[in-house]
């Protein structure tokens, strides 16, 4: 589904991912790990066209992605939350789900959250009309993942969603991922620090570190010590 080769990107004049490659295939959740600085959210942003290709190759559905803006990536079914979840404090919860129908095209927008979403995420629906700023850390992340998911995207790409949230919401919301990829048949890209959640809920990963892939595999056969190499600190 998204195919990622020898890509080079970066800011200005500093090159910071260097012949990267990835790919993910339809319903299957990559977890990209690595330390702080590594080029992970570089990573991310490239591939939602927040920041420019350089060199390399990036397919979606057999499509080449290169020059096509945020917004035709958001219709083409790439839906993205950054780190820090950037949800709108002052709006009520059904307002900021209403949201994510901007990736949607004007003529299929609907004014209904789709049902699903409150399956998968209870706490919405109690609290649909309070304030985005009234939720905890745990829940601002549980609305900025329903809200990428509004528009019913067909890869996922979620900068560190875990950062900062108790156990028990990081739980729930594993299983949310595992549920929706299976169900939906999402792709989903996590970004992640922490190896557990990575080795919890993802098929494969990929390590980046110093802007290039060093190690990928299956999660099911990964040696910890190698791994271990690249994450610790
Ligand atoms: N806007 C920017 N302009 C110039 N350099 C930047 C910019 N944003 C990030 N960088 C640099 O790019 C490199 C990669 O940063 P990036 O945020 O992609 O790393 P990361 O792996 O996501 O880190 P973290 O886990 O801390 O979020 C870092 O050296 C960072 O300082």
């Amino acid at each position: 589904m998204l195919h990622v080769s020898q890509l080079q990107a970066g800011y200005d004049e500093t090159m910071i991912l260097r012949n990267v490659h990835l790919d993910i295939s339809k319903g299957k959740i990559v977890g990209l790990l690595g330390r702080n600085g590594v080029g992970k959210t570089t990573l991310v942003k490239v591939l939602m066209g927040l920041l420019p290709v350089n060199g390399g190759n990036v397919q979606f559905q057999g499509k080449d992605l290169k020059k096509e803006r945020p917004e035709h990536r958001a219709r083409a079914g790439i839906s993205y939350v950054p780190q820090g979840r950037e949800i709108f404090s002052d709006l009520s919860i059904r307002e900021n789900l209403l949201l994510g129908m901007e990736a949607v095209r004007k003529s299929e927008r609907s004014n209904t959250i789709p049902e699903e979403i409150f399956r998968w995420f209870p706490v919405l629906a109690e609290m649909i009309n309070r304030k985005g700023g009234d939720l905890s850390g745990g829940q601002q992340q549980q609305l900025a993942i329903a809200r990428a998911l509004i528009s019913n995207p067909k890869l996922l790409l979620l900068d560190e969603p875990m950062e900062g949230i108790q156990p028990s919401i990081v739980q729930l919301i594993q299983d949310v991922l595992v549920q929706i990829a299976n169900e939906k048949e999402i792709a989903i890209l996590l970004v992640e620090h922490n190896l557990d959640v990575v080795l919890s809920c993802a098929e494969s990963f990929y390590i980046l570190d110093k802007g290039q892939i060093v190690m990928s595999g299956r999660c099911d056969e990964i040696n910890e010590d190698d791994l271990q190499k690249h994450l610790s600190v």
